[in-house]
């Protein structure tokens, strides 16, 4: 019989073997596919529009045949291909009498008559036994839906029909349906499967009616699940298969069959649910129609994934060929028709066993770990390296790493595996996480944090900072409690001007130190961890020049998309602010004040120097002279000598003594130009920084208005050097500059002590150089000044010639 090379459902016909087949009606075509079948017109009426022919076309005939052809044409492949892992289903349908228990369970008496089941079962123990390079095990389970209702034909425990009923449900799992609750048996040979299959038909529900004396008034489903492993190959894959051998009900027409009470119930049970059926074949095959439902019965859902679709789908389709069973002939015929249309691409069921997987996975492991050390071995300097995992030791010795790589201590991490690198990426990550974390709470502990998006459409700089507790009654949405990032307006009253702003600032104080570390956290928000370090104080230094020699230096301010982009919603204290300004867009002109100020700090060591020496120099010319002068006194007393020219004569001591003398004042001449030279470079210097402070006070202050003030983005530009704050009312730029950096050095106590010592140190020396002479006073106080400015804490000259 030729085959269908479509992937649709297979259908066969059988007919019931009668004496009264309808021969003038029922005709077969020679391909053994097409049945075709003639009604004569009615005689009793004029016109008979009713269709009177029909044609068609299955994938088998089965005229009168017997058990074992019908099973070996139709049930074997599926059941072979079962057994290679493809979920396979062999389904009668028809109308009652037709012979559908007949074909599939046959006449548990007669040997030579029993059906597709019983045979199905001899065929598959008898086919697993010759399957010797394969283990299988076989579970077999037995289902009747009766009235829609879901019965365990194989249960072992003597439960009341209803407690079972209700613990029966259908299930899906990844497209796959079970029922839950259902038993399956295990059955090592046929001989137990077939015990199992008696089992269950002596609980099956069976009534009679004109028709059959012995009918199924229930579905039946008896399923195998197979399961198929490998023996030789070590394989985790195994497949498991769902073989559904279903025996349906069949349908009936109650005029017929003259069913009443519960055999009425029944039939319209049975009628119901093979309507469901028939629709949900009927959305199967159409291509246009997404919907299947499958829930609509208790047949249909439990036959989901047993209609086409990944399962070897087969359907014999029973019809009694006499006249009176005409309609129901025609009947099943279109049903047949249809569920040739349903698409089947059968599949193999594959399953990893997790157990066996991890097995082999350890074995590649080990075969691979093998290969890397032979690997590294021949190809010299990585013979050292490990690949096991890192102990905890290694990792907190990376983490260390990585932080002294982030703080710039550590110029370069070493590689040496892909775990290493792994565990540096990932602590890196852990660092940037915290160090954010860390940011934000420092941020949510003194601010309502808002979007600036959202402030940007407010009324502008008066929302820029927003009091806790004091939006109580609008219908803003903004979060004011200082726990969270606002989302909304603040109501105005809520809004601080630019007076209470300052005072808010200036009242932070007792936060400094925290500010200072929030500043220090602040700086490393930034850094991107990279395999590449900061760079060196040197580099820096070189940059610069390069860019002062270069004429094109920008201090202007800075690039909107650039800023916005690190720029919090809130914006930091102008300390804060500035300490980050001198990091980034003040960077070079900083650079260039810090260079001016380390040459005047340089030059004041070496004035500070000078003037020691000069005062050394001043008490030996002093010891000196008063020793030349003793030397002369005692010369005088003794007479004095002269020589032929009238030149006194001097002994060898006094004319040592006067050479020293002459010697050291001439020293000290040098000295003291020098002296006079480097305080005018000095004062140069103390010029230059002056005016970088005021550069950078100003640049400061565009800065920080253009940044976190001013919201329009195009007068700001026009404005240069950026809009008048509120610091700039009450001082000059001077004044700003000293206020700022007191007030950073007064965020350190250690700091402060040493600015306490400086000014007692500057008092004590004011106290004690009040005895000298005015013009000594005046040089000695100017050149204190310079000293002291910086910190520098060095001996004065207290003398001078
Ligand atoms: N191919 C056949 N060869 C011999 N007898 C048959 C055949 N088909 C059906 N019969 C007989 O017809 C009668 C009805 O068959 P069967 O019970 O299998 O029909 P059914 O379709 O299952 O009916 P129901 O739906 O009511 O259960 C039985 O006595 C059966 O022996």
């Amino acid at each position: 019989m030729p085959q269908r090379t479509s992937n649709k459902v297979k259908v066969y016909l059988r007919t019931r073997p009668t004496n009264n087949f309808a021969s003038d009606i029922i005709s077969f075509g020679r391909d053994n596919r097409t049945v075709t079948i003639h009604r004569a017109p009615s005689a009793n009426t004029v016109v008979d529009n009713n269709v009177t022919d029909w044609s068609f076309h299955l994938d088998g005939l089965f005229h009168n045949v017997n058990q074992e052809e019908i099973f070996n044409a139709v049930a074997k492949d599926v059941i072979d291909r079962s057994l290679d892992g493809y979920n396979g289903t062999i389904m009668c349908y028809g109308q009652t009498g037709a012979g559908k228990t007949h074909t599939m369970t046959g006449f548990s008496e007669s040997y030579p008559n029993r059906g597709i089941i019983p045979r199905a079962l001899q065929h598959i123990y008898q086919e697993i036994n010759s399957r010797q390079d394969y283990s299988y095990s076989i579970r077999i389970a037995y289902l009747e839906i009766y009235n829609d209702q879901m019965c365990d034909l194989l249960r072992t425990v003597d439960t009341p029909n209803d407690l079972i009923q209700q613990q029966l449900s259908i299930g899906e799992d990844r497209g796959l349906v079970y029922v839950k609750g259902l038993s399956y048996r295990i059955a090592n040979s046929e001989e137990e499967a077939l015990n199992l299959l008696f089992e269950g038909e002596t609980s099956r529900s069976i009534g009679q009616h004109i028709l059959n004396k012995q009918s199924s008034r229930s579905h039946c489903i008896f399923t195998l699940l197979i399961e198929c492993r490998s023996i030789l190959a070590s394989d985790e894959k195994y497949t498991v298969s769902k073989l559904n051998l279903v025996d349906l009900a069949g349908s009936e027409r109650l005029a017929k069959t003259n069913s009443q009470g519960i055999a009425q119930r029944e039939a319209t049970f049975i009628n119901k649910s093979l309507s469901f059926l028939e629709q949900a074949v009927l959305n199967l095959s159409d291509k246009k129609t997404n919907t299947v439902h499958f829930r609509s019965s208790k047949l249909t859902h439990a036959l989901k994934d047993s209609i086409g679709g990944r399962c070897n789908t087969v359907m014999i389709a029973n019809v009694w060929p006499e006249t009176q069973h005409l309609e129901e002939t025609v009947s099943t015929l279109r049903f047949a028709s249809r569920m040739m249309c349903v698409p089947a691409e059968p599949a193999v069921n594959e399953v990893v066993d997790p157990i066996k997987a991890v097995e082999n996975y350890k074995k590649e492991n080990k075969y691979l770990r093998e290969e890397l050390a032979l690997h590294d071995t021949l190809h010299g300097n990585r013979s050292g390296i490990s690949y096991e995992p890192l102990s905890e030791q290694q990792l907190y010795e990376i983490e260390n790493q990585c932080r002294r790589f982030i703080d710039g201590s550590l110029d370069e991490l070493e590689i040496k595996n892909v775990r290493q690198v792994q565990a540096v990426f990932n602590t890196l990550k852990n660092i940037c996480k915290s160090t954010d974390g860390e940011v934000e709470k420092k941020y949510r502990e003194r601010y309502v944090l808002m979007d600036k998006n959202e402030y940007d459409q407010t009324d502008g700089q008066k929302a820029r900072y927003t009091v806790a507790g004091t939006n109580q009654n609008d219908n803003s949405t903004g979060e004011l409690d200082g726990q969270g990032f606002g989302s909304g307006n603040a109501p105005k009253d809520a809004r601080t001007s630019k007076d209470q702003l300052l005072k808010m600032t200036k009242n932070k104080r007792g936060v400094k130190a925290s500010v200072q570390r929030y500043v220090s956290k602040l700086g490393s928000v930034n850094v991107k961890p990279t395999l590449k370090r900061n760079t060196t104080e040197e580099e820096q230094m070189s940059r610069l020049k390069d860019s002062r020699e270069s004429t094109d230096v920008y201090y202007g301010p800075p690039e909107t998309g650039a800023k916005e982009q690190t720029q919090p919603s809130t914006p930091p204290t102008r300390n804060v602010a500035f300490e980050e300004f001198r990091q980034t867009r003040g960077s070079n002109l900083n650079a260039i004040y810090q260079e001016n100020k380390d040459i005047m700090l340089a030059k004041k060591k070496q004035f500070a120097e000078l003037a020691r020496r000069i005062n050394q120099t001043k008490g030996d010319i002093d010891k000196t002279r008063m020793d030349a002068e003793r030397k002369k006194n005692e010369r005088l007393n003794l007479g004095e000598f002269t020589n032929e020219n009238g030149e006194t004569i001097i002994d060898e001591e006094e004319y040592e003594l006067i050479s020293k003398l002459q010697e050291l004042k001439a020293n000290y001449r040098v000295d003291f130009d020098n002296w006079k030279t480097l305080k005018s470079e000095i004062a140069y210097c103390q010029n230059l920084v002056n005016q970088c402070q005021q550069r950078l006070i100003q640049e400061f202050d565009s800065w920080f208005n253009d940044s976190y003030l001013s919201t329009n983005k195009d007068t700001r530009s026009a404005n240069g050097l950026g809009k008048t704050n509120q610091f700039q009312v009450y001082e000059d730029a001077a004044e700003r500059f000293e206020r700022m950096q007191k007030e950073l050095l007064m965020s350190d106590l250690d700091m402060f002590f040493l600015v306490t010592q400086v000014r007692l140190e500057r008092l004590k020396i004011k106290t004690r150089s009040s005895a000298f002479d005015t013009k000594k006073r005046l040089e000695t106080h100017a050149m204190q000044d310079l000293w002291y400015e910086d910190g520098i804490n060095e001996t004065q000259p207290d003398a001078f010639m």
